[in-house]
């Protein structure tokens, strides 16, 4: 369980999230609000990437200020912007990156490179040099790496930005699929049929915390 007890991020004078309580469990959990709501702030505070200026952030008890590492391990994080993780210049080695930073024997890293490539199509890709892939493939790429890991909860922020039908629905499907818990932040908000809980964030508040069908109508009221 991930959970936040009175969590404020300030920055300079501004506070750009005010006192979030929340208790985080659900395997589905979509994230919805206007432009600088505050969405990838809270994002990033879920897996230590920033820090509460007041308050705590736990994930299975462990404080995110105190136990960065081990969260950074439980909690992956996708970013927007595929170049914000990918490190290594070829594509079969940045996801392999992560496992070998795991102590993974080369066999098993094979193993798994093998199924994350035929499960997001990206056999072809593997010694192709990051910087010279489209923006969409390094998307995709920064997805399977993230993946590769199978860490217990995956944060993705509007992950599917640079993404053609094909790939949008076969990250949507990844979504639907897998065992471990999905925070997703999205302006789609035709891709949270099926979600289990919405948070609605207005100026740095969590202005409604339910299920799809009452928190799009919600946010849709919103912004008329
Ligand atoms: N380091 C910072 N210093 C000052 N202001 C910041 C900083 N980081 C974020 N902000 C501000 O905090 C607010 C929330 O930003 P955040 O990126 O969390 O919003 P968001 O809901 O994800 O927006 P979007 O939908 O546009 O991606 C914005 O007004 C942003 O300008």
């Amino acid at each position: 369980m991930i959970r936040l007890d009175g969590v404020c991020v300030r920055r300079s004078e501004t506070l750009i999230l005010d006192r979030l309580n929340l208790e985080l469990d659900e395997r589905r959990i979509g994230v919805i609000g206007a432009n600088g709501s505050g969405k990838s702030t809270f994002a990033r505070l879920l897996n230590g990437l920033i820090l509460p200026s007041a308050g705590t952030v736990t994930v299975d008890g462990l404080d995110t200020k105190a136990k960065t590492k081990e969260v950074r391990r439980r909690v992956g994080f996708v970013f927007q912007n595929p170049d914000n993780q990918i490190v290594y210049p070829t594509v079969g080695e940045d996801i392999a990156f992560g496992l070998t930073a795991r102590k993974w024997s080369k066999a098993d890293i094979r193993a798994r490179l093998d199924h994350i490539f035929q499960r997001y199509d990206l056999s072809g890709l593997e010694d192709r040099l990051v910087h010279e892939l489209s923006g969409g493939e390094r998307q995709m790429v920064a997805f399977a790496g993230v993946m590769a890991l199978e860490p217990e909860w995956i944060v993705l922020d509007e992950p599917t930005t640079l993404l053609d039908r094909r790939n949008t629905n076969r990250v949507m499907r990844t979504i639907a699929e897998v065992s471990q818990n999905i925070v997703f932040v999205t302006h789609d908000l035709d891709r949270l049929t099926g979600f289990d809980r919405v948070l609605v964030f207005e100026t740095g508040r969590l202005a409604f915390d339910g299920p799809p069908a009452k928190a799009i109508p919600f946010y849709m009221n919103l912004t008329t």
